[in-house]
Order: structure tokens, then C-alpha cells, then sequence
């Protein structure tokens, strides 16, 4: 894990560290790291192709989307009971008190682990103690997202959130997240219905690998009222329009936009360019295992690559608060924990 003192971190970086922050798009699958991974497969006698936490993490080296998920789906094939579910949640919620990430939300894909027999109650289960604990040890705020396999049939993911109905209580809002080229928005449209209908927010994948058509769809169609990632947002101006005008947030991963090849550097992306437009931009690590960093390393690579002003930092997690799926009366709690950090270290 990540060291918050890292003196090699630029100024606004050090300055962010202990500021309060959100971080709204994180699989916790890809919070997997590699001595986990290896932990787990040896206690469940899984094989894997792997012998030592230097290669596997020699194969975190990616293509495209589909390259990753790959292995990324592979590494979550080792998780078979609650305990795991559990050191898993623990090892990702101790990076948010490390990096005071006071409020997270966190998707979940139950989908994953039914190949393996893993049921929903025994993911739940094992979250649900690490939460607690979280809660009672330091006042950690979390929400789930319960996250849908877009390379599946939409009959899976109705079968999915059926199946999650006695767990409503655990989630705030429903996902889609997987390949995305091939399966569109447009495929999904009877799952959100059925999700907004059980009273879920709702969040998609799109504008990613895919197009900005993509992310008006995922709008039109599907009805979501927050968007992850949507960086090929840009390619749309009407588009960039309707999101600054209506302050859709966009949960924008900029170490994972690189890894996985959306960009060939961080020096090409649009980050700072939409949030001057007046969208409702965020920072968040997607896949920290795997993508070489947690929240505070993609601020840092902001920083060090694209050189991140104090201004800009504080309306990236002041937008972390304002995209949150909580109530308004806690986002204006977050607000004020802000504003005291802001104070007291001007
Ligand atoms: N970056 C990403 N895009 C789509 N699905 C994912 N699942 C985990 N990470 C993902
Ligand atoms: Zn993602």
C-alpha cells in the first residue's frame, strides 16, 4: 500500500493527503493485491500460472480492456469464502484510512464468483464484518454498488438483482462494468428499469473503450444519473454540454485510462480541460492492484504529469463529495469537513 508520506509526492499531493476525500469508482476485485492473491489460491489449492508476487505482477502489463479483465476475472476466481471476502474488504478500507478517503463506494459483481459456487450471502457476509469494523474503528463511511457483467445476457443480470432483493438494504446503486465495445448500453435497458423501480441510483460504465454514443445512451436509455469514466465524452461537443449543464459526474480513473491503453500518456487526457468546462469531473483508482496506485497516486500522477493546481485539486474532491449517492444532508457534512481541512491547512 501506498505511503501517504511519500516524500517523493509533489507539494499539492502532500497537501491532499490528509485532506478528506471521496473515491465513487473502485472494483473491489481489482483491490486484489498480489500477496492476497497468492494467499488465497494456495489456502483454496487454486492453480494459477503464477509462482511468486514478481510474476504476477509482470503480468500487469495490458493491452486493452479485454487483456485486463482477463487476468483481473482469474484473480477473483481465488476468493471462495467469507473469510477471503473479508481480508479482501479490510486490505481496500484500510487504504481509505490511510488515505483519508472518509466516504468510498464500492462496486460489487456477484456475477463473478458464481462459477465458483460463491453465493451472495458469503460475499455479504464477509464485506458486511470488515464494514462494521470500519465503521466502529474510525467512522469510515461506505456504500456498495451492485455491478452487472455486460458480457453476460441481461436475463443473468435480472436473475442477479432478483437474488440481491434480500440484500436491498446493502446497496445504494446498481453498475454495469465488463467488456464494452461489443455490449452497449441499449442491452441493459429492462435491468435499470427494474432497478429504478426497487429504488437503486444508477451508475453505468460507458465512454471508456466506447464511444460517446455510448454515454448518451447509458443517459437516454438506461437513466443514469452518474457516469463512469466517459472520457470519449470529448469527442461529442453537444454532448460535453449536457453534462457541464446538468453536472453529470463522470467517476474518471486516470492511471487505469493509461494502463489500459485508452491513452497512450497521461499527457493526452482531457481531465483538466473538462473539468474548466464545468463538468462534474472526480478522481478514482478503478483497479488499484493492478493499474499501480490508489487514490492518492492518481492525484499524484495529476500532479507530476499534468501539474495539478491547488485549485484544481480541491474542485476534484469537492466533486467527489458532490457526486456521492448519499443524502444531501451527509454530502453537506463531507462539505464541512472539507471546508475545516481547508482552514486549518490553507
Ligand atoms: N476499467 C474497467 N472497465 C470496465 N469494467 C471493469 N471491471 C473492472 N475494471 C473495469
Ligand atoms: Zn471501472
Amino acid at each position: 500500500m501506498s505511503n501517504v508520506t511519500n516524500d517523493s509526492y509533489g507539494p499539492v499531493t502532500r497537501w491532499l493527503a490528509a485532506m478528506p476525500k471521496a473515491e465513487l469508482h473502485l472494483h473491489i476485485d481489482g483491490s486484489l493485491r498480489a500477496p492476497r492473491l497468492l494467499q488465497l489460491a494456495a489456502k483454496h489449492g487454486v492453480s494459477l500460472p503464477y509462482a511468486s508476487v514478481e510474476e504476477v505482477e509482470a503480468a500487469y502489463n495490458f493491452s486493452d480492456l479485454q487483456s485486463f479483465l482477463d487476468l483481473y476475472y482469474l484473480g477473483a476466481s481465488v476468493l471462495r469464502d467469507a473469510e477471503d471476502f473479508y481480508f479482501l474488504m479490510q486490505d481496500y478500507l484500510e487504504v481509505c484510512r490511510v488515505q483519508n478517503i472518509v466516504h468510498c463506494e464500492i462496486m460489487v459483481e456477484p456475477q463473478t464468483y458464481l462459477p465458483q459456487g460463491v453465493e451472495l450471502s458469503v460475499v455479504l457476509e464477509g464485506f458486511d464484518k470488515a464494514i462494521a469494523e470500519a465503521k466502529s474503528g474510525w467512522g469510515q463511511s461506505v456504500g456498495l454498488i451492485l455491478s452487472f457483467l455486460r458480457h453476460l445476457p441481461e436475463a443473468d443480470a435480472l436473475a442477479m438483482l432478483e437474488a440481491a432483493d434480500p440484500y436491498r438494504e446493502h446497496f445504494c446503486a446498481i453498475g454495469l462494468a465488463s467488456a464494452e465495445r461489443d455490449f452497449p448500453p441499449a442491452n441493459f435497458q429492462t435491468l435499470y428499469r427494474e432497478a429504478k423501480k426497487r429504488g437503486y441510483e444508477l451508475t453505468a460504465h460507458a465512454g471508456e473503450e466506447g464511444p460517446a454514443s455510448f454515454i448518451r445512451d447509458a443517459l437516454q436509455l438506461l437513466k443514469v444519473t452518474r457516469i463512469d469514466h466517459g472520457v470519449r465524452a470529448v469527442d461529442d461537443a453537444d454532448l460535453l454540454q449536457q453534462l457541464a449543464a446538468d453536472r453529470v459526474p463522470l467517476t474518471v480513473c486516470p492511471l487505469s485510462n493509461v494502463r489500459l491503453c485508452v491513452y497512450d500518456s497521461l499527457s493526452e487526457h482531457r481531465i483538466f480541460d473538462l473539468l474548466e468546462q464545468g463538468l462534474c469531473i472526480t478522481v478514482n483508482s478503478d483497479d488499484p492492484a493492478y493499474f499501480g496506485g490508489d487514490l492518492l497516486e492518481n492525484f499524484a500522477a495529476l500532479e507530476s504529469e499534468l501539474d495539478m493546481s491547488r485549485e484544481q485539486a480541491v474542485m476534484l474532491v469537492r466533486n467527489g463529495f458532490e457526486a456521492a449517492f448519499l443524502p444531501s444532508d451527509a454530502k453537506l457534512a463531507l462539505d464541512e469537513q472539507l471546508k475545516d481541512y481547508l482552514a486549518r491547512h490553507p
